[in-house]
């Protein structure tokens, strides 16, 4: 094969190459982290969950390519919101999660989203905020607009949803947020490639002008 399309054939066999994608879940205690992991994992919505700290994986085909999600469902204290630095630095993206109903969740997805952002940059992890029970509007505490403002003002993506109710829209989550890991990790690849291009001409030039 000549030296070109031999090469062409390996590019087009890496772009089908599994792929890993770790989402971690965070967000106030009982907010349905787990419902909404389930739900995507096994369409069902079961209504009981334990209290378990789980990393569930899923292998997924999207756009064609298999993707291999790995979820880390974190706990938290009735009062704490704290993930350690360990579960920051392991995500290629995060989803935090706020109930409708209980304002003191929406808060606390404010202060992890500080806590995230203190650590990693939104160009190196995509955030998707999703605001879940949305069923139970008569008793809704926070407003959709809030959601949404403070998802524009800090660079995210934002999705109402709800695990007891549908499938699909849980789906889109998931789906969003891996499509963003995406675009992520290409745009750090095309700018590494950029900034080897910019290396490699200041050295010939720089070795140029000291001649
Ligand atoms: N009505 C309604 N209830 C929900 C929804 N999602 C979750 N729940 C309920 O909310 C409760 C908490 O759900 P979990 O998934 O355990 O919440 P969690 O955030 O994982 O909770 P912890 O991990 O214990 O902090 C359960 O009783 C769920 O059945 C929803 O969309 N609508």
């Amino acid at each position: 094969m000549v030296v070109e399309e031999k090469s062409r054939v390996e590019a087009m066999e890496g772009n089908q190459q599994r792929m890993e994608v770790n989402i971690l879940l965070m967000g106030a205690h009982n907010v349905g982290k787990t419902a909404l992991t389930v739900r995507f994992l096994t369409r069902r919505f079961i209504g009981e969950y334990g209290d378990m700290e789980s990393v569930y994986s899923r292998m997924e085909r999207i756009h064609g390519q298999e993707i291999c999600i790995n979820i880390w469902d974190s706990q938290v204290g009735e009062k704490s919101c704290w993930v350690s630095e360990k579960q920051l630095q392991w995500a290629d993206g995060m989803i935090l999660v706020y109930d409708i109903c209980d304002r003191g969740s929406f808060d606390a997805v404010r202060q992890q989203l500080q806590l995230v952002r203190r650590s990693r940059k939104p160009a190196s992890c995509p955030v998707v905020i999703v605001a879940n029970k949305r069923d139970l509007q008569h008793h809704r505490r926070v407003s959709g607009e809030e959601g949404r403002l403070l998802a524009l003002t800090q660079g995210c993506c934002f999705f109402e949803v709800s695990a007891a109710e549908t499938y699909h829209s849980v789906l889109l989550v998931f789906h969003r947020l891996v499509d963003l890991v995406r675009e992520t990790r290409a745009l750090r690849k095309s700018s590494a490639g950029v900034r080897g291009i910019v290396r490699s001409m200041s050295a010939v030039f720089g070795k140029k002008r000291a001649e």
